[in-house]
């Protein structure tokens, strides 16, 4: 921590860990209620299978937006798809856990949905899905959330993180079955690619950018900006959340690094970003070149190993000590491109999404001579990211050595009840516990904490880098008296 309390500097000098930073993960689920193949009649729509999901939260939040002991969000907009936002992790292993405990929430969640479809002799079964497009061809999101200082070339520096999240799917795609235009289909990097409208701006949903510029930091709005990126795939396999936000984080690090700085990053904007984006999402080989902003060439390969190449040097130059987690991510980092150099995809076909997905099919496919655009393999698929313990395919994947993972069980269970012990997350999740267990009436937000007795005691915790504040030891001693 420095004098200033933020806590994220004070790293500067040679040695030491990478500096700290706060991010979370924020996912929306895809929804359906599928019949039984050859039933008759028609299923319950999605809005509704959302709503049968929620019915018990809002029963005991009263409110279809609630935080969970956890630290994290739980919502559901109107007319929208269940959202699941983590909580304010700084660590790698702790963000996939708390991200990976939202899933398992939901999954319980939609096995008492299904319990209570079956009492109500409604016919069908809810699935939740964690990916990024339904058979209708709606898109909904994973957004990335990271904490960076305010500075004035913001604008600058975005413009190469665009660039930087346009090519990024090569490694972090989560595989998309594309059709043609012209019929059959093939396998893409990307399902969010053909997605996004725009490469920076404030709104989400009208132009979907790839980072939005909404200026909401839920922390000290002088020192700081929350970056909210929109146009990722949503992971399935764990590490690739883990490379997918460790990366990013690096890339930060050095970017804010005085001694690297925006320039290390400046000369790698876009000319077209969108359709950049479009076009590397169709290519696996990952050598199809784009336009830099300078009128460059270069391949999204190519863009990607100089990003890996320079963050490389950087942590080499600052004699940083990298945590295990980061120590993975640098690695997957260079045997994912390595792959894609050599064409070799089985080299990361255990832990990059895409090439996971690509190998089941693809072995699926020969077994049973089967086209990329038949029914059977877009079941298979979809399968791949549905959620549930039953019926997805993570946990037998995993269980056969083709799914590496990050976490364990145990911690992501540990993770549905628990929050982040080291960020600000630890300061609500210990509030809406108490509040739970004693049966107290309060309103809680990203910042605030509010207790609504007479008094209503509002504390608001500016400093997502601090799990200890005084006033919340306050508060919670006001939640255990009797009301
Ligand atoms: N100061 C912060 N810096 C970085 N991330 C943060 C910070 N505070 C909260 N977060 C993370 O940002 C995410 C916010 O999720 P939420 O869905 O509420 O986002 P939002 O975009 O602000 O709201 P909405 O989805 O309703 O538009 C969470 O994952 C949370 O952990
Ligand atoms: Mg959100």
């Amino acid at each position: 921590m420095t004098a200033d309390g933020h806590g994220a500097e004070g790293t500067d000098a040679a040695g030491g860990s990478t500096p700290r930073r706060i991010y979370g993960i924020e996912t929306e689920y895809g929804i359906t209620c599928a019949l039984p193949a050859g039933a008759p009649g028609a299923a319950i729509s999605a809005d509704d299978a959302a709503r049968y999901l929620f019915r018990k939260v809002v029963a005991w939040g009263r409110s279809s937006n609630v935080f969970l002991p956890n630290g994290a969000r739980l919502y559901l907009d109107v007319g929208s798809h269940p959202e699941y936002a983590s909580a304010e992790c700084d660590d790698l292993r702790q963000l996939v856990a708390n991200d990976r405990a939202g899933e398992l929430i939901l999954d319980r969640m939609t096995e008492d949905a299904n319990v209570l479809l079956a009492a109500e002799e409604v016919p069908g079964t809810i699935h939740l899905f964690k990916n990024n497009l339904d058979s209708a061809g709606n898109s909904y999101g994973c957004h990335e959330n990271y904490l960076i200082r305010r500075r004035r070339d913001f604008q600058a520096v975005g413009e190469a993180l665009v660039g930087y999240f346009v090519t990024r799917q090569i490694l972090t795609g989560a595989g998309h079955i594309r059709p043609r235009p012209g019929g059959g289909a093939t396998y893409a990097f990307s399902q969010r690619a053909d997605q996004m409208w725009d490469a920076m701006s404030s709104a989400t949903t009208r132009s979907r950018p790839v980072i939005n510029t909404r200026d909401e930091p839920h922390a000290d709005a002088e020192h700081y900006r929350r970056m909210h990126v929109i146009a990722g795939d949503t992971s399935v396999a764990e590490t690739t959340t883990m490379l997918k936000v460790g990366m990013t984080d690096l890339l930060l690090g050095m970017i804010e690094d005085p001694a690297a700085g925006s320039g290390s990053v400046r000369d790698l904007a876009l000319a077209e970003p969108m359709r950049a984006i479009r076009e590397i999402s169709r290519d696996l080989t990952a050598t199809t070149a784009v336009e830099l902003s300078d009128g460059r060439r270069v391949s999204a390969l190519e863009y990607q190993s100089e990003i890996h190449e320079r963050v490389r040097a950087w942590i080499d130059e600052s004699g940083f000590t990298l945590s295990s987690s980061q120590e993975r991510v640098v690695d997957l980092w260079e045997r994912g491109l390595e792959a894609l150099r050599t064409q070799d995809y089985d080299a990361v076909s255990t832990e990059l999404d895409w090439a996971i997905k690509y190998r089941l099919i693809e072995r699926y496919r020969a077994k049973h001579t089967l086209a990329w655009d038949d029914p059977r393999v877009a079941r298979l698929s979809l399968a791949y990211h549905d959620i549930s313990a039953r019926h997805g395919l993570a946990r037998p994947l995993a269980a056969r050595g083709l799914m590496a993972r990050v976490t364990t069980d145990d911690e992501v269970e540990a993770a549905t009840n628990e929050p982040p012990a080291t960020t600000r997350a630890a300061l609500r999740g210990r509030f809406v516990a108490a509040a739970q267990a004693r049966r107290r009436d309060i309103t809680v937000d990203w910042v605030h904490l509010k207790l609504n007795d007479s008094a209503h005691r509002t504390v608001a915790l500016k400093d997502p880098f601090s799990p200890v504040d005084e006033r919340v030891e306050a508060l919670l001693e006001a939640v255990e008296e009797p009301a």
